[in-house]
């Protein structure tokens, strides 16, 4: 059986009662560790937390290792019981369904085990999750890639006054250009993008497409460590949100769209 497993957002206090009966009667426990993180899974002792509250040791499954082991792990869990670890919930990342299917098409029984995800975390600053329209990812630009596919998203979710949640480009274990080019892979530093790095790049690219679907005016409320002890939301202005330090990894962005009379009493209380 493969157990696809959500430790929810905070820490390791966060896994489901079922969730952690699961872990504790698998034989492998992989963790996935590219989509998303736990806040305290970034010191170096945060593995061994959790490592020493199931009671099993875990393997860290990057990118990498899922994309070209998952045969193997599959074939694991085949014959025996083996989790897969996943922050947040199993289905807000959108990789996971991809495990799921080649599961079951090799014949692997599958259990989800749910738990909080951005996706719904978002709520607490009172903007209805019935009011947003499609997610967007904002990835790191580069000297020669910039991608604004987020752009007509964005402009199609504020033409009918729905809110955009925006998730950030996370990039752990990326090969450096040099490495590539000697054959021998060495890795750059992780990184994860802040809420004025996201900003900066949407104004960005609103200067250069130039349809006014946002500007430094539009209210937005930026989140970070959402489901930790020292969760940060502020609401404010594109502009305001830029001179706001949200600290440690990870954030995320809501870009407001049409508004109700509730929705923005509960603003208030988060703004600057
Ligand atoms: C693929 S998504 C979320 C995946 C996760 N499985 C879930 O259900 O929450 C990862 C992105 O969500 C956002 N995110 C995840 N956890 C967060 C948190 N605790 N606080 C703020 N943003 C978060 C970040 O922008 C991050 O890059």
């Amino acid at each position: 059986m493969l157990y696809i497993i959500g430790l929810g957002l905070g820490d390791d206090k966060d896994i489901t009662l079922k969730g952690l009966e699961a872990v504790k009667k698998c034989s492998k426990v992989y963790m996935e560790a590219y989509t998303s993180l736990l806040s305290f899974g970034l010191s170096p002792n945060g593995l061994s937390n959790l490592e020493n509250l199931y009671g099993r040791s875990i393997t860290l499954a990057d990118r990498e290792m899922v994309e070209e082991k998952a045969d193997e792990i599959l074939n694991e869990a085949k014959a025996s019981d083996v989790a897969f670890l996943v922050v947040g919930d199993p289905f807000g990342a959108t990789t996971h369904t991809d495990i799921v299917v080649r599961a079951k098409k090799l014949g692997v029984d599958v259990k989800v085990i749910h738990n909080a995800s951005v996706m719904n975390a978002v709520g607490v600053c009172g903007l209805q999750l019935y009011h947003y329209g499609e997610t967007v990812s904002i990835p790191f630009f580069t000297e020669t890639w910039r991608p604004d596919s987020f752009y007509e998203k964005i402009r199609e979710n504020r033409k009918l006054g729905l809110h955009t949640l925006c998730l950030l480009d996370i990039r752990v274990k990326e090969p450096t250009i040099e490495s590539l080019c000697r054959g021998k892979k060495q890795y750059e530093p992780p990184r994860f993008m802040t809420v004025n790095t996201a900003i900066e790049q949407l104004l960005e690219v609103e200067e250069a497409r130039g349809e006014f679907v946002y500007g430094e005016n539009t209210i937005c409320v930026g989140f970070a460590r959402l489901g930790s002890e020292d969760q940060k939301v502020v609401a404010g202005s594109m502009k305001q949100l830029l001179t706001v330090d949200f600290g440690a990894p990870l954030h995320c962005l809501v870009i407001v769209g049409k508004t109700h009379p509730v929705e923005e009493e509960m603003l208030e209380f988060y703004g600057l």
